[in-house]
């Protein structure tokens, strides 16, 4: 409880701004005069209220996806969008396949995650006692405001593994008597790995669900098929903010009654009267609340560290105590109003690792080698396929009095038909989607290099989408096969074909550390 007491309370004439539309509400102690003269002020404040665009951004370029507009209601905008664009595909797949979330060096990049903000507290019914009066003023406090939840993406973090699946912010305390208002509840921080994005999410049970029942339908629709077509209605603001949904509020209502009950009270013209003026205020709470509780429709990029935390779920408001209802109509207000509900959702948090460069290539063609012998990273290596299993990034030091240094990021081999989720699928190449360039390596021990090539472009997307990047295409395993020319052949052929894109090459071996320099030059130029 937060007590005020006659000296550190705010003065009589003191006000608080309650909301966007600048009502003012009496503080502490406020006199009769102060009650009335701001619900007085409450019946004309409609004036203010601001005027909405009607119309939505139009501008989708650069979108993660399409939606289609089907209504405006107001100030609301009804969309819908592929239900894919409101799960993740590979969480689905993971749990259907109970693979477990734990990998290799704990690395988690996904996660569903349950948030709540908290309750506000409600306002108190009390009356000042002393030995004179055994019913004196009204002297209810405020409920505390509820906790909020923030996210905030910090350095040193380099996994989601450490989140929990349900983070809670505490609930505001209800007001008490002798003016105490109730202290607020306890916000709730989630500090993120740096390339976090975070997205507004269905509850993954929801999805299964309706999986579930139109996989039910039709026997031979894929999960892929399924999550593209089915459609989700979203309620949207102008500037393409999902309305987060808060327990509704149907201005008049939300009344704490004592001794009398509620029906007494609709009875009551003095009650009715004054009901109608705080039916202006709720309208402004439900307003802020309008303006406040949204998130982004394309989510949030934490590309970088977040200097002040974000809010992504607002506390509920706490609800006003009866010293706010003391007016000269009503002596003994024995009512006073609730906090307002917290919020409750789903998140959907991806880790998308930054690095400047990214490796790109076939199981076992050398790529940790590679990283292990150029930077500080030590990934596992194996002559077998798939050792790596989760990205690694190193980092390459090109001058330790200046700092100069690039990062590089080795994602698990990518095989032929990967786009159809072959071998481990595509789903690293996110860790890599924001790279400035990309390293193909290639065996040179294998038959055919240039083939290699051409199946990895085909699999990260073609040739429009490689060419958005920087490219330098590295021959490993140059060192096999020493009694013959065929690495030699090979390398010119891959040569050559880098040549025709325009594209650098370079022939190393990471296992003998031969070209490295060379490699890590022009490494650093395409960084
Ligand atoms: N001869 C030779 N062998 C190499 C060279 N570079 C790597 N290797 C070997 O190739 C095998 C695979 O190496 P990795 O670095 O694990 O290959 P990777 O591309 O990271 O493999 P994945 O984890 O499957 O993606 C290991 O046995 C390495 O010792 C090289 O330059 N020459």
């Amino acid at each position: 409880m937060l007590l005020r007491s006659p000296q550190n309370a705010l003065p009589r004439c003191c006000t608080r701004i309650c909301s966007n539309l600048y009502s003012t509400i009496p503080d502490n102690s406020p006199s009769l005069d102060e009650n009335e003269g701001w619900l007085n002020s409450l019946a004309g404040s409609s004036s203010i209220v601001p005027e909405l665009p009607s119309t939505m951004s139009d501008s989708h370029k650069g979108k993660r996806f399409d939606y289609e507009l089907i209504s405006k209601v107001r100030d609301r905008f009804h969309i819908k969008a592929p239900l894919v664009n409101f799960t993740s595909v590979n969480y689905l797949k993971r749990f259907n396949n109970h693979i477990h979330h734990q990998t290799q060096n704990n690395f988690i990049d996904l996660r569903i995650i349950q948030c709540k903000s908290g309750r506000g507290g409600n306002g108190a019914i009390s009356f000042h006692r002393d030995a004179n009066r055994r019913v004196g003023p009204p002297n209810g406090g405020d409920g505390g405001q509820g906790g909020s939840v923030y996210v905030q993406a910090v350095e040193g973090m380099n996994s989601l593994a450490k989140l929990k699946a349900k983070y809670t912010a505490g609930e505001g305390s209800d007001g008490g008597s002798d003016q105490l208002d109730g202290a607020s509840g306890k916000d709730l921080l989630i500090k993120v790995p740096i390339g976090t994005t975070v997205r507004w999410c269905l509850n993954p049970k929801e999805v299964r669900d309706i999986v579930g029942r139109e996989m039910g339908k039709d026997l031979s629709k894929s999960l892929k098929e399924v999550l593209d077509t089915v459609q989700v209605p979203v309620q949207c603001d102008a500037q393409e903010q999902i309305l987060l949904h808060r327990e509704d509020y149907e201005p008049g209502k939300g009344w704490i009654f004592k001794d009398k009950t509620e029906e007494y009270h609709k009875q009551k013209q003095w009650f009715t009267e004054f009901n109608e003026k705080m039916m202006q205020y709720d309208k402004e709470v439900k307003r802020e609340e309008f303006f406040q509780d949204h998130f982004p429709l394309f989510g949030i990029d934490l590309d970088n560290i977040t200097e002040k935390p974000i809010r992504i779920l607002k506390g509920g408001h706490g609800g006003l105590g009866n010293m706010h209802f003391l007016t000269s109509m009503i002596r003994n207000p024995r009512f006073a109003k609730q906090g307002r509900s917290g919020i409750e959702a789903h998140f959907l948090f991806e880790l998308k690792v930054i690095a400047d460069l990214g490796l790109v290539g076939l199981p076992n063609a050398g790529k940790s080698t590679i990283l292990n012998c150029i930077s500080n990273a030590k990934p596992e290596i194996g002559h077998w396929e798939f050792t790596t299993l989760v990205p690694t990034i190193g980092t390459v030091m090109r001058n330790a009095h200046t700092g100069d240094s690039f990062t590089v990021a080795d994602i698990p081999g990518i095989v032929k038909d990967a786009r159809l989720d072959r071998g481990m699928g595509l789903e690293f190449l996110k860790h890599i989607e924001r790279s400035k360039g990309w390293i193909f390596v290639v065996s040179l021990e294998n038959t055919d290099p240039v083939q290699d090539l051409l199946t990895l472009i085909g699999e990260v997307g073609g040739l429009e989408k490689v060419n958005q990047k920087k490219i330098l295409v590295v021959g490993n395993k140059a060192d096999t096969d020493p009694n013959t020319n065929s690495t030699q052949q090979k390398f010119l052929s891959l040569q050559e074909f880098c040549l025709q894109n325009e594209w650098d090459s370079i022939p190393i071996s990471a296992l003998k550390k031969h070209n490295i320099e060379l490699l890590v030059q022009k490494m650093e130029q395409l960084a």
